[in-house]
């Protein structure tokens, strides 16, 4: 690590409408999948730090639930407090906006909160790849005018094609200002091993499922440890899961028709887990019934 004089740091909160985008620019910003991905709206439910140092400078992204305007349970109102606390901790901000949906009511009321803290508010206008005609980009700049002068600039950009991130990471990094590291060098996010590993197949379920179950289903790793295999003397990763649901009708979707979709669900998350730590894996995967977790975990 290089001397703490010289060192410049940022907590830098990605904000933005459910589905904007945020954890797969903040995976390409920290060159690592720290946050899970998915087509579902309320993907993130917890703020996850991505972790990324460069020479003298560390940046610490903190991934936020996407902005639920009016919450329907006690989940989307932690997700609601969580994405505020976000903002209220952060020195800088990036109002994330889906070019495809640049009028959703969460971006404005986010940049009205980002400007009235006072810290540099960045907005990134994302998905770009999606539009062949980027002229289109002008009028939506446009129609944003009324903030220009309180943000730092609209940085159009797609994390699928990575356009625009270099320069969007330039302009983040020359807003860092001098102040000692937060974390270690080597760490990348603030989850825990287990939880890490919870949130791998919770995001398999997300793809898996159709819209409104993934929502409803909670992923927790019971029991994990490492065991070297006498015969091949390598180690293995052995990991037991619940999954919760709310109804039996759930659990049946979870399961799918003779066990199939539990099976292809595993299988992903098995792999991604294999190849995040280049061992071998056993994953155990059991649903259960609980018809008020959520009120449990969050009321
Ligand atoms: N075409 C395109 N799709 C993108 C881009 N960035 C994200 N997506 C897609 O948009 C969807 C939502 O992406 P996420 O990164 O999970 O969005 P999020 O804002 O973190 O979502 P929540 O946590 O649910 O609020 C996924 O299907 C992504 O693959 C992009 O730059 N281009």
């Amino acid at each position: 690590m290089n001397h703490p004089s010289s060192q410049r740091c940022g907590l830098i909160a990605i904000v933005g409408a459910p589905n904007s985008g945020k954890s797969s620019l903040i995976n390409v910003l920290v060159k690592n999948k720290v946050a899970i991905v998915s087509d579902k709206p309320h993907t993130t439910r917890q703020a996850v730090y991505g972790i990324v140092c460069h020479e003298d400078l560390q940046s610490i992204f903190i991934d936020t639930p996407g902005m639920v305007l009016s919450p329907q349970d006690p989940l989307q109102n932690y997700m609601r407090k969580t994405a505020r606390q976000s903002l209220k901790e952060a020195n800088i901000s990036v109002v994330v906006i889906d070019v495809d949906r640049a009028h959703h009511k969460a971006n404005r009321l986010l940049l009205n909160a980002s400007i009235q803290r006072e810290i540099p508010t960045l907005v990134v206008l994302t998905k770009i790849d999606n539009w062949k005609d980027k002229s289109r980009l002008l009028p939506l700049i446009e129609s944003y005018r009324d903030f220009e002068s309180n943000v730092v600039g609209f940085f159009p950009v797609s994390s699928h094609t990575l356009q625009g991130i270099e320069e969007l990471e330039l302009a983040l990094q020359n807003l860092l200002t001098p102040g000692a590291w937060m974390f270690p060098a080597d760490m990348k996010t603030q989850l825990s091993f287990e939880v890490g590993l919870s949130e791998i197949t919770r995001e398999k379920l997300f793809w898996s499922l159709h819209q409104e179950i993934p929502y409803r289903l909670n992923v927790l790793t019971e029991k994990w440890y490492w065991r070297k295999n006498k015969r091949t003397k390598q180690k293995e990763l052995w990991i037991w899961q619940n999954i919760t649901v709310e109804k039996e009708g759930q659990k049946k979707l979870v399961l799918g028709q003779e066990g199939r979709r539990i099976r292809h669900v595993g299988l992903l998350a098995r792999q991604e887990i294999q190849s995040q730590h280049r061992c071998d894996v056993h994953l155990f995967l059991h649903v259960t019934i609980n018809p008020t977790w959520i009120e449990r975990h969050y009321g």
